[in-house]
């Protein structure tokens, strides 16, 4: 599956090219935040890698095959969740697995416990707080053992206590060996995770560098107008 090898992706719906030559390589460990300002494709690119829309373009390289292997799993801003219990929720999720019922229930309690939602397992999922409709999430997809986790903005709208709590759980995730690729507009959430950042600007990778280099001081001129608060996108987008 790794590396990842993402070259000339275009997505351009009605001819208006969003991701335009998007060329990106990636390895397999550790976890990767893509920055960028608002419209640029950064969920996009997290839907064409999880195979959720057919890209106009280029091509992905999963390790030298032309799928992932099948263990990747995306987590969405706003997690779909089933109208089923917690513990359905994540149990349900692992029936398409070659797993005994009561491996599926061991696992499900176990990734539940390390979420801290093993108290809520016979409620409704619906019944979840944000914070905890996120972490119901995260432990459905870590209940796959992903060996690559997409992650779209798992923490906006969370409070700094919630906001910790899944950044806690990101870390272990990466720690058991998935590659987490993941999105945010929280600057200081990615200096707390990220190893490397991704910069993505007018359909492109701008840049792609170790996130101490990134913070310390970005390469490109886009990332540099980008973290110094400039907004020559929102011009271009009021002309
Ligand atoms: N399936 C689709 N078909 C056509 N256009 C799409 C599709 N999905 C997204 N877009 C458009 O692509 C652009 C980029 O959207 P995307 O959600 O990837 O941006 P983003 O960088 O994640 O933005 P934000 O930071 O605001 O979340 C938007 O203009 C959006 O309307």
């Amino acid at each position: 599956m790794f590396p990842l090898r993402i070259a000339g992706l275009r997505f351009a719906p009605e001819a208006r090219p969003i991701l335009d030559g998007l060329d990106l390589e990636l390895s397999g460990e550790g976890i990767s935040v893509i920055l960028g300002p608002n419209g640029t494709g950064k969920t996009l690119l997290l839907r064409l890698l999880a195979g959720l829309l057919p890209a106009d373009g280029g091509a992905i390289d999963w390790g030298g095959a032309a799928q992932p292997d099948g263990r990747l799993a995306m987590v969405f801003q706003q997690p779909m969740l089933l109208r089923m219990t917690v513990f359905t929720n994540v149990e349900f999720a692992l029936r398409p697995q070659a797993m005994s019922a009561a491996e599926r229930r061991r696992r499900t309690t176990e990734v539940l416990e390390r979420v801290g939602l093993a108290h809520r397992a016979r409620d409704c999922a619906r019944l979840l707080s944000g914070g905890e409709r996120q972490r119901l999430a995260l432990a459905r997809a870590w209940a796959m053992r992903p060996r690559l986790l997409l992650l779209d903005e798992p923490t906006a709208s969370l409070d700094p206590s919630a906001t910790e709590a899944v950044e806690r759980i990101i870390r272990e995730v990466r720690t058991e060996g998935a590659k987490v690729l993941m999105t945010t507009h929280n600057l200081g959430q990615a200096t707390r995770l990220a190893d490397d950042i991704i910069f993505l600007a007018d359909g492109r990778v701008q840049e792609h560098a170790p996130a101490s280099r990134f913070f310390a001081r970005p390469q490109s001129p886009a990332a540099r107008a980008f973290m110094q608060g400039e907004l020559p996108w929102r011009i271009a987008f009021d002309r």
